[in-house]
């Protein structure tokens, strides 16, 4: 079945891949600055310079309550990481929360829910750019990872650099996919196999682990667990440690590293879309989403 994706305008120029963001750029400087240091904002995505770290942004996710991945919020992420890669200012990235307790809820259920086939293949394009922006980013991305990390906020921590978790046993990581009937991409899988090696992976994706922060430490899903308060200076302080190493030696060795991975996909692109948008427009999918959607809803009484 050949797909026709019918994108937005706005969608459709930022999903190109490596597209260049068009001429209105949320990029200004920052209020009141003058100082030429550029900050970066959007309704849900929150962009600064690290007043503590030169060279450093942070970008808090606040798309409340739970920063779940929908399409508007994809591609708000999309601009701000294309302005800050674009920005030679910044040589490395702090992602995090501004919704307390929630890293990510992963992809958004409601856009893969009673949706149609176009909606879905867009939406499904705005989650493979999101990942290789991350995954072969230039810059340094760390993630402080201040909340609970399911799914596809898994996928966005695993991109990074380095994950520093905040030690609360409420902050769960894992890709949880087949707790919700369906299961996680190739390109998800990669990434954690890259990370915590096969038969780990092989263990958590079949049985839908979310790991505790012990337990994240452990399995290696996670490079450090800290004290809630300390996730930030922790960050910055890895932040500094990778900022010392040359940025083209660094650059070329994460595309090294990265590269085929990112090309598994990159060359299948169009075929992965179609396959996602096949597999969750299938009944027994749709059912399962209902169930899982309804089981949220009762949870809270
Ligand atoms: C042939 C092969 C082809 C390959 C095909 C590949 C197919 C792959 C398909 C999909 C992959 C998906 C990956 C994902 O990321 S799926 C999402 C997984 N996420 C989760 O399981 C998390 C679900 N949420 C929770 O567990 C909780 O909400 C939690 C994050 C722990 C927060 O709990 P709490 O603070 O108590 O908040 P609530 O549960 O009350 O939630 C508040 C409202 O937010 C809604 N919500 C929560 N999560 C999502 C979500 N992911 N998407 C959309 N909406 C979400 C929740 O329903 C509440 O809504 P409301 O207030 O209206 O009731």
């Amino acid at each position: 079945m050949a797909l026709t994706v019918g994108l937005r305008p706005l969608t459709r120029a930022l999903l190109r891949p490596w597209a260049r963001v068009p001429g209105a750029a949320l990029g200004r400087p920052a209020a009141g600055s003058g100082d030429g240091v550029r900050c970066f904002g959007s309704p849900r995505v929150l962009v600064e310079p690290d007043p503590a770290a030169v060279g450093v942004a942070v970008m808090k996710m606040r798309n409340p309550p739970v920063n779940s991945l929908s399409l508007e919020f994809l591609t708000e992420l999309l601009i701000s990481l294309e302005k800050l890669e674009n920005d030679k200012t910044f040589r490395g990235i702090i992602i995090t929360s501004d919704c307390p307790g929630i890293f990510s809820a992963g992809l958004d259920l409601l856009e893969m829910y009673g949706r149609d086939p176009a909606h879905c293949a867009e939406y499904w394009k705005a989650v493979q750019e999101l990942w290789l922006r991350v995954y072969l980013s230039n810059l340094v991305v760390i993630g402080a990872i201040n909340g609970i990390s399911p799914a596809g906020g898994c996928l966005l921590s695993l991109s990074c650099d380095y994950r520093v978790l905040a030690n609360n046993p409420k902050y769960a990581i894992g890709l949880n996919e087949t707790l919700l009937g369906i299961i996680a991409p190739f390109w998800f899988k990669d990434v954690l196999v890259n990370t915590i090696g096969h038969r780990a992976a092989e263990r958590a994706l079949q049985l839908g682990f979310l790991f505790p922060p012990s337990d994240a430490l452990q399995v290696g899903i996670v490079d450090q667990v800290v004290p809630e308060d300390q996730v930030q200076s922790t960050a910055r302080s890895v932040m500094a440690q990778w900022l010392a190493i040359p940025d083209h030696a660094r650059q070329l060795t994460k595309n090294l590293v990265r590269k085929p991975t990112a090309d598994r996909l990159l060359q299948q692109r169009d075929a992965d879309i179609q396959n996602f948008v096949r597999f969750i427009s299938r009944d027994s999918i749709q059912k399962s989403l209902h169930v899982y959607l309804e089981k949220l809803k009762q949870k809270k009484g």
